[in-house]
């Protein structure tokens, strides 16, 4: 069992001029946050880490910023690596994609937590965080007509997925053999090389018959004449944990104010004026999370009602609510929400 570590009201003095020594002995009572030092999940991390208040100064070129409200580091790590680090326990959470988790080998939604190294349960997925949505894809050249991933046996794969195309593919084998996975020993025939990135070039260049790598919005593999044949991982950033971190409270405290951001994203705040014989069609437009608020208006038959509104629904909300003959309406950003 982690030992729970309290979390001091008054964190000491921050100091911009510690030297590298002492910056070390600083992250001894700190917990360290591994964030996306650069990539698709950067800036939307750094929105997340202003919303939730914690507040830091990166230095040029330096991975490691002290919080100064809070007792904890950030580290800014590549998104490939920050799986293995908050695994193997150095670091105590980490945001990053859950097809990176997937291709460190973890599975970060089992809660059985192994000894030493092991690699079943150290990370504990705490939250999914709606953003760096996209699917790891098995993808071929249109005009090879090879439409079904077993064509791919035997042929060439090139990914930046090593791990996760080696057991996709070995499941594929396995199958075909008519063997149970857990007892096929065979050599992959498949063969699986890696690339770093620009994976859909392999194709084109003449190094693959097949790729497996990241699809979105399609236009990158569709640019490069590829077609998606298979999904191996659907994926999205989220909140990671090591489940023997030293600071549970502070883990809680952190996922409870990503969470509120999360929900200040996913809502906005609507506020109008209606006459009260419209209120109970008003309130089938808005009926807010639990319900509106509604006050009276002062030397006038009307009513303003407040609402949360899903921000994916409000213009339509607005049209409805303006049909009904509403006016005022205005919508607000919720900077910030505990719901
Ligand atoms: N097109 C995409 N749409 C949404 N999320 C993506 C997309 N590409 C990658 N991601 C997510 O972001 C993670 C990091 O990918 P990205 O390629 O940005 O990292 P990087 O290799 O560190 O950066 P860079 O490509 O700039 O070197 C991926 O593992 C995946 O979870
Ligand atoms: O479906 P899309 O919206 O086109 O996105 C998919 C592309 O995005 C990622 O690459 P990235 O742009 O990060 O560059 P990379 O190839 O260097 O990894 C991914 O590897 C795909 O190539």
């Amino acid at each position: 069992m982690p030992v729970p570590v309290p979390i001091p009201n008054q964190i000491a003095p921050f100091h911009e001029s510690l030297t590298a020594m002492d910056l070390f002995s600083e992250l001894n009572d700190r917990l360290l946050f591994a964030v996306p030092k650069k990539g698709r999940l950067h800036e939307v991390c750094l929105e997340f880490l202003a919303g939730a208040d914690i507040q830091f100064h990166r230095k040029p070129r330096h991975d490691i910023a002290l919080v100064k409200n809070l007792p904890m580091a950030l580290v800014f790590l590549p998104a490939a690596d920050i799986a293995k680090y908050v695994g193997r326990g150095g670091v105590d959470l980490g945001i990053t994609g859950r097809d990176i988790i997937a291709e460190s080998g973890y599975d970060a939604t089992s809660s059985t937590v192994t000894e030493g190294d092991g690699k079943t349960g150290d990370i504990r997925e705490v939250l999914p965080l709606h953003f760096g949505r996209c699917r790891l894809m098995v993808q071929t050249p249109i005009r090879s007509g090879i439409a079904d991933p077993r064509d791919l046996i035997g042929k060439r794969v090139v990914t930046s997925f090593e791990g996760l195309a080696q057991t996709y593919f070995r499941r594929l084998e396995a199958e075909q053999a008519g063997v149970p996975l857990a007892e096929y020993t065979a050599p992959l025939r498949t063969t699986i090389e890696f690339v770093s990135g620009s994976v859909e070039a392999a194709c084109a260049l003449g190094l693959a018959d097949g790729i497996v790598d990241l699809v979105e919005s399609g236009e990158t593999m569709r640019a490069a004449g590829l077609q998606a044949i298979a999904t191996i991982v659907e994926s999205e950033a989220v909140l990671i944990a090591n489940q023997r971190s030293r600071f549970p409270d502070l883990v809680a405290k952190i996922h409870a104010r990503i969470e509120g951001v999360i929900a200040s994203r996913k809502y906005v705040y609507i506020n109008y004026n209606v006459e009260r014989g419209l209120l109970d069609q008003a309130k089938v437009i808005t009926p807010g999370r639990l319900a509106p608020t509604v006050n009276a208006l002062i030397d006038s038959d009307g009513v303003a009602v407040s609402a949360m509104v899903l921000t994916a629904d409000v213009a339509e909300v607005m049209d409805q609510l303006k049909a009904i003959g509403a006016t005022d309406v205005m919508v607000f950003n919720i900077s910030n929400c505990r719901v």
